[in-house]
């Protein structure tokens, strides 16, 4: 499933529509019927449903609705909200198609009886008023009958986008339709996955529209959400004749006095999935500890503020980072391991706060950096804020810039690829919120990049895993009484529902 801004799905109806020849009129319909098709699994014979019609293709496709409702047996109320001699195009043809069928639709311009209090009284209100080419302020009366929608205890069901939402990241915009259901059309528009406007689309089902087979590949990158058939069709298999090297020598190196557990959490997920030999380099004074919290790994300690003495480039994948401190001989440990290591390496927490990022141009293997908005900022040079206002473009300039993977953490985590490919994570939940799941995340990471075909499905496998375990636990635990070793457990349930045929 896509991921698009708002000018490539324009780019993809036009290809549709000029290249392969499909009429727009019978793009309209497809978007309309298919999204009409999912309101009417909600629909009730009884409900009154209002359908609000914009003067763009948002306005059209909520024409075509109006239409398919009617086959169904349901009359909704349908208002234009332009004047009439306002559309063009597609919508004016389904418009004149609406009134052929002898549909009776209501003018916003026309006075009268009022569209707000339609609004109030309605069960179920279709916002078919803006799609993808909404800009700047709403202006009246869309700003007027936004608000009406806001208001009404009716359920609210958006076409495409709930109408005032850019599609895009790093937009301003002030006011929007606060959904419960976004029948999406064809793709996810970005800005669904953006902390301040995701939750405007309530439910989002994503619908196709009869776009030709091909026809994303013309796009110039590939950005998609990644699916559990993503994981199914990579997730290695392991076989009867595996050795314990078969799935490579791992190294995490970490932990420092005032934060002993982070590379703990790392190494207990790091052979929870799979991780054949792992070592972790750790302070000297708490190996002990270490040794009978995690048997399984062999410990190489050092002292702080001394150099790591192991051979660096005898492990397939190292990870630093979690726990690791912010100190000179930190950072010494970071470019050690930045110049030194032969395999992947994989920089979270501290050692994103320490590296001098132009150092990562020298790395032959492959990188894979696991900021969340606050590490990308420090990372870039930009606040926080517009971190979180343009995720997708933040984390691939990065990307492309440094050569590296950038896994940007967060209620929709974004992997973005050194070629510039971006996949969004679908799983996880606010059990993931509390100190140390990163770090559990970075076990995994090194775990699954020793342990994949390729580096790309190494890295958000790892993000799909994590999320699905806090998942599974939040059906069987409530959220507040989780800690984060618990996702560490629920890891084989992650495993388990990948698996599953259903
Ligand atoms: N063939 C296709 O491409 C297909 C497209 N599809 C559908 O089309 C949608 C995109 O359609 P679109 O580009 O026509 O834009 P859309 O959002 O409907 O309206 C833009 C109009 O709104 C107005 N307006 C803008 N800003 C405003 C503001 N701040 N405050 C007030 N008014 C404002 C302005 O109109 P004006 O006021 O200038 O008359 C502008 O012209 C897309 O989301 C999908 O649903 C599907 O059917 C599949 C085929
Ligand atoms: N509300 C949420 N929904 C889904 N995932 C979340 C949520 N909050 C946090 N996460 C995930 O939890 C992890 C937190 O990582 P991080 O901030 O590095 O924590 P720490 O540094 O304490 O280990 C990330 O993988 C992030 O994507
Ligand atoms: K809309």
């Amino acid at each position: 499933m896509r991921v698009v801004t708002g000018s490539e799905m324009r780019d993809l109806d036009q290809w549709t529509m000029q290249d392969f020849g499909m009429p727009g009129e019978m793009l309209m319909e497809n978007a309309g019927r298919a999204a009409a098709g999912r309101m009417l699994t909600r629909l009730t014979l009884d409900e009154r449903v209002i359908v609000l019609c914009g003067s763009g293709n948002n306005g059209g496709d909520g024409f075509v609705i109006a239409r398919c409702l009617y086959e169904a047996g349901i009359c909704p109320e349908v208002w234009l909200i332009p004047e009439e001699n306002r559309l063009s195009g597609e919508a004016k043809f389904h418009y004149g198609l609406l009134l052929q069928c002898g549909i009776q639709v209501n003018s916003v311009q026309a006075g009268g009886k009022r569209c707000e209090d339609v609004i109030a009284a309605a069960d179920v209100v279709i916002d078919a008023m803006l799609g993808t080419g909404v800009s700047g302020e709403l202006r009246e009366p869309y700003a007027s009958l936004v608000a009406a929608c806001n208001e009404t205890a009716a359920r609210v069901e958006a076409v495409d986008i709930p109408s005032g939402l850019p599609a895009d990241e790093g937009v301003m915009w002030h006011t929007a339709v606060q959904a419960d259901f976004t029948v999406v059309l064809a793709a996810y528009k970005e800005s669904s996955f953006l902390p301040r406007t995701a939750p405007f689309y309530g439910e989002i089902e994503v619908v196709s529209i009869g776009l030709p087979p091909g026809t994303y590949d013309l796009l110039k990158y590939e950005r998609r959400l990644w699916q559990r058939v993503d994981v199914q069709t990579t997730l290695p298999v392991r076989s009867a004749e595996d050795y314990k090297s078969t799935y490579g020598k791992g190294l995490i190196v970490g932990g420092s006095e005032t934060m002993p557990g982070a590379p703990l959490l790392a190494g207990e997920a790091a052979l929870k999935s799979g991780t054949g030999l792992l070592t972790l380099a750790l302070p000297a004074s708490f190996t002990s500890a270490a040794a009978s919290r995690l048997p399984e790994a062999m410990l190489q300690p050092f002292s702080e503020g001394v150099r790591l003495s192991a051979d660096v480039t005898k492990f397939d994948a190292a990870a630093c980072g979690p726990g690791l401190g912010r100190d000179e001989a930190a950072a010494h440990l970071v470019q050690h391991l930045i110049y030194k290591t032969d395999g992947v390496l994989i920089l979270d927490a501290d050692a994103l706060h320490i590296l001098r990022p132009s150092e990562l141009k020298s790395r032959r293997k492959p990188t894979v950096l696991t900021p969340h908005a606050g590490e990308l900022a420090a990372l870039t040079g930009l606040s926080v804020e517009e971190v979180l206002q343009a995720p997708f473009q933040t984390s691939f300039n990065f990307a492309t810039a440094y050569g590296v993977y950038v896994v940007m953490k967060g209620a929709h985590t974004i992997t973005s690829t050194p070629d510039g490919r971006q996949f969004v994570n679908p799983t996880g939940n606010a059990v993931l919120a509390r100190g140390g799941t990163g770090d559990v995340l970075t076990g995994m990471v090194l775990a699954f990049t020793m342990s994949h075909t390729t580096l790309d499905a190494a890295v958000a496998n790892a993000v799909y895993l994590h999320g699905a375990a806090a998942d599974a636990l939040a059906v069987t635990v409530p959220p507040h009484a989780v800690k984060t070793s618990d996702v560490i457990s629920a890891l084989p349930l992650a495993f388990q529902s990948v698996e599953s045929t259903d």
